[in-house]
């Protein structure tokens, strides 16, 4: 559903992607994964059309993004911090985004319903917790049932039952045959949900691979300690 040729990104002196080659297909849930700072949020940002390429190309579908915005209207993002015009509400940004949409997909209210958003409504976007305002992310990522869903670090300063119901979430998705691309630096919490695994470092492409392949070829019990020795391995 997505392929990444050859993208390069410099910021300055800074190789932030080095030629990155990748296929991502539908009902796949990839984990992408690397030390900090190793490009991972780049590419993301990239596939979304947010941050241009130096060179090479994103192609959706078949066709290259560049130049053409329908394309994102298919796929769900999370943003690592999402970032919200501080005096509107919650009810009020839900009510902006569904109007900039305005189209006539059935809205997926499963979240919006865990996360008991009715009772939030009426609160200013500035006076939520980190937490919640992860849960607005959340709620926007999956309501119109896009069929790719980018999450990074989606868990991240969510409580457990709120970290466990977004992760229900995201298996679903993945069995209702969405792309699913996560980032996180919480190993144990890919366990369950990830079919393939993109580990990058200082911008380039070190491996891709299934999860089931990766444990077998690390002889793990479990993903997570198949990343731990995927990396040491790259550090020694
Ligand atoms: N707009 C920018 N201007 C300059 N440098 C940038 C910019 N965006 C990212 N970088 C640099 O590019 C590199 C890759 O950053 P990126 O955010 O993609 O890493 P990451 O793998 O997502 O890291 P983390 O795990 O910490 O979230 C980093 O060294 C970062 O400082």
């Amino acid at each position: 559903m997505i392929t990444i040729k050859d993208i390069s990104k410099r910021f300055g002196k800074l190789q932030a992607l080095d030629k990155v080659n990748l296929q991502l297909h539908a009902s796949e849930c990839i984990a992408l994964i690397g030390p900090n700072g190793c490009g991972k949020t780049t590419l993301i940002k990239i596939i979304l059309g947010m941050v241009r390429p130096d060179a090479g190309t994103v192609l959706f579908k078949g066709k290259d993004v560049r130049n053409e915005d329908a394309y994102r209207r298919q796929i769900g993002y999370m943003p690592q911090i999402g970032r919200y015009p501080e005096h509107m509400t919650v009810g009020q940004i839900l009510d902006m985004i569904k109007g900039i949409r305005s189209d006539e997909t059935a809205l997926d209210l499963e979240l919006y319903d865990q996360f008991g958003m009715e009772e939030l409504l009426q609160k200013k976007m500035r006076t939520l917790s980190g937490g919640t305002t992860q849960k607005v992310s959340a709620v926007l990522a999956f309501l119109f049932r896009p069929q790719v869903l980018i999450l990074d670090e989606p868990t991240a300063g969510l409580d457990p039952v709120a970290a466990d119901l977004l992760k229900e979430k995201i298996i679903k998705e993945r069995n209702a045959g969405r792309l699913i691309l996560i980032t996180s630096h919480i190993l144990s919490e890919l366990e369950d949900l990830v079919s393939h695994v993109v580990f990058l470092q200082e911008g380039k492409l070190m491996l891709h691979k299934s999860a089931l392949a990766l444990k077998s070829d690390t002889g793990a019990n479990s993903l997570a300690q198949s990343i731990v020795h995927l990396l040491k391995n790259v550090a020694t």
